[in-house]
């Protein structure tokens, strides 16, 4: 009796891990399921998707492709404006810098991180109350040193910031542990 018990249990477990084990997929697999809905529980990739700080900023994905990505943002005075009552420029460059990441992140392998380098943003239009689409692409993708554009967009249509920035890919003992 005992031994049909634990043969059942030693079953039961093995089913469960076996349910369990991660499958590694992709960053950009991960990313397009999520936004599909159609991303298995067992389902895992080596970043963290949505990141922390998208949470709190409340930033979501809502396009993503090889090395390009769009976040939308519902900007609002009453909670990113700043003392002349517009919304806080380094939220924008926030925004494009998520979008940027997030369209670099896509090419990265198993072994491989990255980390921006720098940032420029030139602010063209205030922005109130209003959903922002902040589109990144790559504009030269180098072995190690890639470049991006974004350009973060109100409601209406109209630019309101243009970024730039250098992203540079770690491989190897540089990637672990970041
Ligand atoms: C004003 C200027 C910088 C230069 O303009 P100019 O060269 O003279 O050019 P122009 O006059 O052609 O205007 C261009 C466009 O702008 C529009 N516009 C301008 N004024 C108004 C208005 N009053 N209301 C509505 N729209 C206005 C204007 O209609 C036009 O758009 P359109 O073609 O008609 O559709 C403009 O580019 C701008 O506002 N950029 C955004 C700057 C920004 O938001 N920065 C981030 C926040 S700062 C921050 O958070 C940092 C901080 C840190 C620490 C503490 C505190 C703060």
């Amino acid at each position: 009796m005992s031994c049909v018990i634990s043969i059942a249990a030693v079953f039961i477990r093995t089913e469960v891990m076996m349910k369990e084990k991660p499958v590694y997929i992709p960053v950009l697999e991960f990313l397009q399921r999520q936004l599909q809905g159609t991303l298995d529980e067992t389902m895992t990739t080596h970043m963290n998707y949505p990141t922390a700080i998208s949470r709190l900023l409340g930033f979501s994905i809502v396009d993503v492709g090889e090395a390009t990505a769009t976040l939308a943002l519902d900007a609002d005075p009453a909670l990113h404006g700043n003392q002349q009552g517009t919304v806080h420029g380094g939220l924008l460059c926030e925004l494009a810098d998520a979008a940027i990441g997030t369209a670099h992140s896509t090419l990265m392998k198993k072994d491989e991180s990255f980390t921006s380098i720098d940032i420029k943003t030139t602010f063209l239009r205030p922005v109130w109350r209003s959903r922002l689409l902040a589109t990144a692409r790559v504009e030269h993708r180098g072995k190690t040193i890639s470049h991006y554009r974004c350009e973060i967009a109100r409601e209406d249509g109209k630019v309101v910031a243009i970024i730039t920035s250098t992203v540079l890919t770690l491989t190897g003992e540089k990637a672990r542990g970041r």
